[in-house]
């Protein structure tokens, strides 16, 4: 799914209103028709709870005013309506459409004339995707306001204050903190980047059908990866294949304490179906291997020499990282690997030697990194969200490694300069070893032929989705172990093989 910036929705808007045609008070009847369909699906529609809505002078208020009518029907309604000098004309007919339907538009003079009860359900229509500054004065007390309220909050299209591309020099206390955002058409860059992400709340899109063709030719880096196009990415196992077919993978890390780091890379590439799996790593891990992992074959690393066993094993991929710690030892080795052709997975430990010793320029294009944002930040430097991705951005692209940013909709930057924000997984996630887990998946995938980024976008997508399986299974978020994500890759696998063609 493409991720449009505000200037692109609005030619989208555009180009509909002049092709499809249709009417621009029409378009916006049809995404208040979108929009309450969206709302009265959702677990936040209760009929008994009566409704305000705040409106703004643009068409993002000439929605909130079309979805005062349409809810009318439904619930007790009452608006409220920011004093503006310029009304958009949408705005304008529809301030006139309420009045009809006999509904009473209150002015905002100021934010405590707004009255709720505790029920109330509020629903933000103040500003949208043509916010033009970051709001201050009225709208920003009255957002400050309502942030205040304990309130459930629904956002028409953005939370108001919100762009819906960049950030970094907006006021995060002047953006409406949602519990729901009904979005139009596409997913903003915003509601999937922190800090502005979490004030979107749950996400629901509503398709207000922009024309098709304007949506296929319209040129975008972002994406929002969908079930049905990793599936694409996935490769049925042959049925005559043998284990020297079905990739060679190396793992390199597990030493001392963080040896547990390496079981659970190399279960989770074995669950990836990797067809023979080398693990180098310390003396305890090596002990411990075989009995946890029997299926793994494990060299001591104070007893091989790296090189040596590169020619001896012959693997299609390696991955280094998981517990590797940051010693000397540690340090030379992964010198030395970074020399190697092979595609090579660098996570963990691994990267923070990288930036320690400033190696970032030695990352080409056989490597695939996944630092979360602690290493991230070590890497590249701590600057905004949206500074932070366009550096990330641009070194990928003039590096050629490929890169998964993990966290909340993990993020794959490939060399061409594409971005694919990952929706699956959930906050069961956030427990020690599970990015050990994708370090192992990734190995599996990139050992058995598939290309860095055809790994990450199915590797990032498979692990999300095992993880959301265990979630259903374990009951709650806090009951989640990185194991599980092991124990239910094979029903991921299944679970996007349906959407296989
Ligand atoms: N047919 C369509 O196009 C469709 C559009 N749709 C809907 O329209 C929304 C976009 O509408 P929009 O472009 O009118 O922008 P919106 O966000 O309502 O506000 C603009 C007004 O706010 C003002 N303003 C801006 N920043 C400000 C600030 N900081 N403080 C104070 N004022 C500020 C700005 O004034 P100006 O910047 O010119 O000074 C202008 O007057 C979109 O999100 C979706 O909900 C859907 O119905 C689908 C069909
Ligand atoms: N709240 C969340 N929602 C979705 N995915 C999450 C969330 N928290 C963590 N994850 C995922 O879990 C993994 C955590 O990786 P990482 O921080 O490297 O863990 P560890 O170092 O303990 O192995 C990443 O793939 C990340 O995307
Ligand atoms: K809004």
């Amino acid at each position: 799914m493409k991720i449009l910036s505000a200037e692109q929705i609005r030619e989208a808007d555009q180009y509909t209103i002049e092709n499809e045609p249709i009417a621009s008070i029409d378009l916006m009847e049809r995404a208040v028709h979108e929009w309450v369909m969206e709302y009265v699906q959702s677990p936040y529609f209760d009929y008994h709870k009566p409704v305000v809505i705040l409106c703004g002078p643009g068409n993002n208020g000439g929605d909130g005013l079309g979805i005062a009518r349409s809810l009318k029907n439904f619930h007790k309604v009452a608006v409220y309506l920011l004093p503006s000098e310029k009304y958009s004309e949408d705005n304008l007919i529809n301030q006139h459409r309420a009045r009809e339907k006999g509904i009473e538009i209150i002015p905002i003079q100021k934010p405590e004339d707004i009255r709720v009860t505790s029920d109330t359900i509020i629903v933000d229509a103040l500003y949208g995707s043509g916010l033009s500054r970051p709001l201050e004065g009225l709208a920003a007390d009255v957002v400050r306001f309502i942030n205040h309220l304990s309130n459930k909050k629904i956002s028409v299209d953005i939370p108001s204050g919100m762009f819906a591309d960049d950030n970094d020099h907006n006021n995060i206390e002047t953006i409406v903190a949602a519990d729901l955002t009904i979005t139009f058409q596409f997913p903003k860059l915003s509601f999937l980047m922190m800090p502005t992400g979490p004030l979107a709340g749950e996400l629901r899109i509503a398709d207000i059908k922009l024309h098709h063709e304007f949506l296929r030719s319209v040129q975008t880096n972002h994406y929002l990866l969908e079930k049905k196009e990793v599936a694409k990415v996935y490769q049925p196992r042959n049925t005559w294949i043998h284990k020297g077919q079905a990739g060679r993978a190396l793992l390199v890390g597990g030493i001392g304490h963080t040896s547990g780091a390496a079981i659970l890379s190399a279960t989770a590439a074995l669950r990836a179906g990797v067809g023979l799996l080398y693990v180098a790593c310390g003396s305890r891990a090596t002990q411990a291997l075989p009995f946890a992992r029997p299926e793994a074959i494990s060299f001591d690393l104070n007893e091989v020499n790296i090189n040596d066993l590169i020619s001896a094993v012959e693997p299609d991929a390696i991955a280094i990282g998981p517990g590797l710690g940051t010693s000397s030892a540690a340090a030379e080795l992964l010198d030395q690997m970074l020399e190697f052709e092979i595609p090579t997975v660098l996570d963990a430990d691994a990267l923070n030697l990288i930036a320690q010793h400033h190696w970032q320029k030695r990352l080409g294009k056989q490597h695939l990194i996944t630092p979360h944002p602690g290493e991230a930040a070590r890497l590249f430097g701590n600057s905004k969200q949206m500074e932070f991705h366009r550096t990330l951005r641009a070194f990928v692209q003039s590096s050629g490694c490929t890169v998964v940013y993990k966290g909340k909709y993990s993020r794959i930057y490939t060399p061409e300069g594409n971005v694919y924000f990952n929706p699956t997984g959930n906050a069961g996630m956030a427990t020690a070893g599970s990015g050990d887990v994708l370090t192992g998946i990734l190995l599996a995938l990139i050992a058995g032929g598939y290309s860095l980024e055809k790994a990450a976008k199915l590797g990032v997508y498979l692990h999300g989705l095992s993880g959301d399986i265990a979630l259903k299974s374990r009951g709650s978020e806090e009951a989640v172990l990185a194991s599980d994500l092991c124990e239910k890759l094979g029903n991921a696998f299944e679970e996007l093989k349906k959407d296989v063609e």
